[in-house]
């Protein structure tokens, strides 16, 4: 597979992805057409914050399957265009936190103590002592905004210098605040009030950019703000001003709405502003752990296996997988046939699980039922864009659980339908990987789904399958297994026949043709 890494990451990743067989190309700082000619034949992404992955890229790299963000943050990547390409988008959420949480700290007392400002002078031959009367941590109030992975470090760090935390965070409970000692308010103003420093931990959002205004900065008087999360959820212009007005007495940046380089932000011409080129997540630590667990992430892809850090794709953890992992196939298998028996436009999948299945999270099992369902509507689908795309075409997916699986340990069982009339085929998977078809609609077969297979409606009368046998054999079509079920003696059978060769539509239409025959119809497992 083709691995292309457009922003740099630690080798340790890159030696796992080529050790694993993988060819791995580095292209650090393409952009535009050059990176849209890069991505053309590349199975797998990595970037950084440095690549944006628009829906323009997704579109020129149609052999992608995974986008791998060697770090935090994805609003780099359009991750709903990702889904609709079905390319999954992974990110590397533990290997930074450390990283990032030392340098918010790095940056509170680096701008409450002045030192970039004083080093600089120093350095120039002044000796500037008497201009630098700094603040200390110790019994001041910390604000973080946002008590995620990375707030809850910097709570726990400034927290044991002496500070006392309050935090805003709607998505949290008071009890994970009280766990790290801090207190939850309600209202970003709250938080503003309180705080002497202010640290912000969000993800940018719609919803959090410029979160913090002029308003905002001027409840935090003679205080200091410490941004280390993201560019855009602070007004630039209006912190660059409360700064320089004397209303803040510092900030201390390491992110900013415009990079690289933020050539025209005001942030960089306001002396008590301190900056740093996004430098939170650079270190060795850091970048080992990330660029390790990305590779991870995509290797997981390559092989079918669960992306744990998947962030548009269901995802479970290994031990749930090894256990679900018989039924993926055979669910995908069964909404295969289930969809070419079916003669209406589908309307409604409904998946039924019974026995031990139901007892686990089948959400990626759904997801393969819908792919066999789609594929053959819409082409390439995948566990990441299955549920879009029956969205998108008004198809109601329900999943329904139940312990009654008559003899069968595990039986799943994949209905489409239109409202009126449906299609039902249930499968089950034996000891050894041997699956099964054991129920269309209801007639009891003993099928092995695979190739191509007839599925015939017949009376349940003498010579019917031996007529079927005929015309099979006088077109050179070679039975390899068959299987009869029927509902009541001289009532209705329904036949399934696994052939070596595709049957012709003139063999069909013979078939069809017969008075006893209700309906053949060819069912194409190629790949299955
Ligand atoms: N400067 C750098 O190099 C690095 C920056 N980061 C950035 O730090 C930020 C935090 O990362 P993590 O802690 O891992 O993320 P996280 O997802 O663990 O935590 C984010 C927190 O923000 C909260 N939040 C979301 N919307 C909010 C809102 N409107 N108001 C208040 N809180 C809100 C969430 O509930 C969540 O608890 C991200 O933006 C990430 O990209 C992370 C690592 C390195
Ligand atoms: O992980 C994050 O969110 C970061 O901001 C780190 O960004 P970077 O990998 O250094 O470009």
């Amino acid at each position: 597979m083709n691995v292309l890494v457009t922003d740099p990451i630690a080798d340790a990743g890159l030696d796992r992805l080529r050790e694993a067989g993988h060819d791995v190309e580095t292209a650090y700082d393409v952009e535009g057409e050059a990176l849209l000619d890069a991505v053309a034949d590349a199975n797998a992404l990595i970037v950084r914050s440095g690549t944006e992955v628009t829906e323009e890229v997704l579109a020129a790299a149609p052999d992608l399957v995974i986008v791998g963000r060697a770090g935090i943050g994805v609003d780099n990547i359009d991750i709903d265009a990702a889904t609709d390409h079905g390319v999954i988008v992974a990110n590397a959420p533990e290997g930074n936190v450390r990283a990032a949480a030392e340098h918010s700290v790095a940056m509170a007392f680096a701008t409450a103590r002045s030192i970039p400002q004083a080093h600089d002078r120093l350095k120039d031959g002044e000796w500037a002592k008497g201009d630098y009367l700094g603040t200390e941590v110790n019994n001041k109030t910390l604000g973080v905004v946002g008590f995620g992975r990375v707030g809850q470090e910097v709570a726990k760090r400034l927290g044991n210098l002496g500070m006392d935390v309050v935090t805003f965070d709607p998505y949290i409970s008071e009890e994970r605040a009280e766990q790290f000692n801090a207190e939850l308010v309600e209202d970003l103003d709250d938080c503003l009030e309180a705080a002497d420093f202010l640290t912000i931990h969000t993800p940018l959002t719609p919803e959090t950019e410029d979160m913090i205004g002029e308003e905002e900065l001027a409840q935090l008087e003679d205080g200091y703000v410490v941004n280390c999360a993201r560019g855009g959820i602070i007004d630039e212009p209006a912190l660059a001003e409360a700064v320089a007005d004397g209303i803040l007495k510092g900030a201390a940046i390491d992110v900013f709405a415009e990079e690289p380089l933020p050539e025209d932000s005001p942030l960089l011409d306001v002396d008590d502003v301190i900056v740093t080129p996004h430098l939170g997540a650079s270190t060795e630590a850091a970048q080992v752990g990330v660029a390790t667990s990305t590779a991870d992430q995509i290797l997981a892809a390559f092989e079918d296996e669960p992306v744990v850090n998947a962030l548009n794709a269901p995802s479970v953890d290994e031990a749930v997988f090894s256990r679900i992992r018989p039924y993926i196939g055979l669910t995908e298998t069964a909404g295969k046939v289930a969809v070419q028996l079916f003669d209406g436009r589908v309307e409604n999948v409904d998946v039924t699980y019974a026995g031990d299945i139901a007892e686990e999270d089948v959400e990626l099992v759904t997801a393969s039922a819908l792919k066999g369902v789609l594929e053959p509507l819409v082409g390439s689908v995948n566990g990441v864009n299955a549920q879009g795309i029956a969205e998108n075409r008004g198809i109601e997916v329900t999943e329904t659980k139940t312990n009654q699986a008559e003899d069968f340990q595990s039986l799943i069982t994949v209905e489409v339908g239109d409202g009126e009339d449906s299609v039902q085929v249930s499968g089950t998977q034996f000891a050894g990987d041997d699956e099964r078809i054991v129920r269309i609609d209801g007639y009891r077969v003993d099928a092995i789904p695979h190739g191509h297979m007839l599925v015939a409606r017949n009376e349940d009368a003498p010579g019917v399958i031996g007529f079927i046998g005929t015309v099979l054999g006088e077109a050179g079509i070679n039975i390899a297994g068959m299987f009869n079920g029927r509902g009541t003696i001289g009532g209705e059978a329904l036949s399934v026949y696994n052939l070596d060769e595709e049957p012709t539509d003139d063999v069909l239409a013979r078939l069809n043709d017969d008075e006893r025959i209700i309906e053949t119809k060819h069912i194409s497992l190629n790949g299955a």
